[in-house]
């Protein structure tokens, strides 16, 4: 089977990129070695403290976040940080040509419970003008990744990343420690039955979401004629990866339980990075007015709403939103 650094090879991946997404790729093993260990290694239950986010870390959001910070900062490749466990910006090393936004731990409220999570990153340049920690210079649309992905720690840890010329899949090799390709040129199904949203928050949402989903569970007897089955794994890794692998749409809407907040999930971190590689696998990423890839940043830990799969349900959604 193919190795990882093949395929970035092939895919004429710079090699200091390279050596970044080994770098950071190392401190994703040390996470699911530890992850692995849950318990026994005292890794399970939550901390006192809240993120910027206002939400109480889990110990591994604080371990996970620890173990990349201290790899990426040390590296030499990345001249400044972003994560969504910690408030500020944090600058690196200064000859750093990258800048690294992740979500160390993705599907935190499974951690407890031996479910899915996962690791998700998104990298970009480093402008030239950038000095020390300013938050400015990630305020770069989507489509200025050079690199996206995510780290699935499931029954085996896989690799999803795309560098612009396509989605690939990677199993890591727990004998050699190595990451193997294992599904090259990933392409997302145009049509499916599947839908993933939380049915829990139906009430607070918007007029368009509230009508698509009734049709989606009116079946065939309804405007979609055919019947759709549903899935929730509450972690985002966990619902884009089965996506990936057999078609699907996953929604988190805006809804009005906080008004205030544009949508759960956070663009530099989490939508950006899987938009990106929805996209590049042939799928659709959308907040339902914007392609999510086209979004102007104004914040680092700015939120928006997310309805991102199969295009061709992604489209059929959409149009609820251009009806309204
Ligand atoms: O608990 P809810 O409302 O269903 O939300 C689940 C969503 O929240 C998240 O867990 C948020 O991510 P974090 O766990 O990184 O904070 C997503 O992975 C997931 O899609
Ligand atoms: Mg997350
Ligand atoms: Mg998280």
């Amino acid at each position: 089977m193919k190795r990882l650094n093949t395929q970035l090879q092939e895919d004429g991946c710079p090699l200091e990129l390279i050596l970044l997404i080994r770098t950071l790729l190392a401190a994703c093993k040390e996470i699911s070695f530890r992850v692995s260990q849950g318990a026994l290694a005292g890794v399970l239950g939550s901390t006192l403290s809240e993120n910027v986010q206002g939400e109480r870390q889990k110990k591994l959001d604080v371990i996970s976040n620890q173990i990349i910070k201290d790899i990426l900062s040390e590296s030499g490749y990345v001249k400044a940080i972003s994560s969504e466990e910690e408030d500020d910006v944090i600058a690196c090393h200064p000859e750093g040509k990258y800048l690294v936004s992740f979500d160390p731990l993705d599907g935190s409220s499974n951690s407890d419970i031996n479910s899915l999570i996962g690791t998700i990153f998104s990298i970009m340049h480093a402008p030239q003008w950038l000095e020390g920690d300013d938050p400015k210079a990630f305020l770069q649309p989507g489509t200025q990744q050079v690199a996206a992905g995510y780290v699935l720690y499931g029954p085996s840890t896989m690799l999803v990343m795309s560098t612009g010329n396509g989605t690939h899949m990677y199993t890591l090799d727990k004998t050699h420690g190595g990451f193997l390709v294992t599904r090259e040129n990933v392409k997302v199904p145009e049509q499916t039955q599947e839908f993933a949203i939380n049915m829990s928050n139906q009430r607070h949402w918007q007029g368009p979401m509230q009508a698509y989903v009734n049709d989606l569970l009116a079946g065939s007897d309804g405007p979609r004629g055919k019947n759709y089955n549903m899935r929730w794994v509450a972690a985002m890794v966990g619902d884009i990866h089965r996506m990936l692998c057999r078609g699907g749409i996953f929604a988190y809407p805006f809804d009005y339980r906080d008004p205030g907040k544009a949508g759960k999930l956070r663009l530099m971190y989490e939508a950006n990075p899987m938009a990106f590689l929805m996209e590049q696998a042939g799928g659709k990423a959308s907040t339902g007015e914007h392609d999510i890839l086209d979004i102007m940043p104004e914040d680092i830990h700015q939120r928006v709403p997310v309805i991102m799969g199969s295009a061709g349900e992604v489209n059929a959604c959409l149009e609820y939103y251009k009806e309204s």
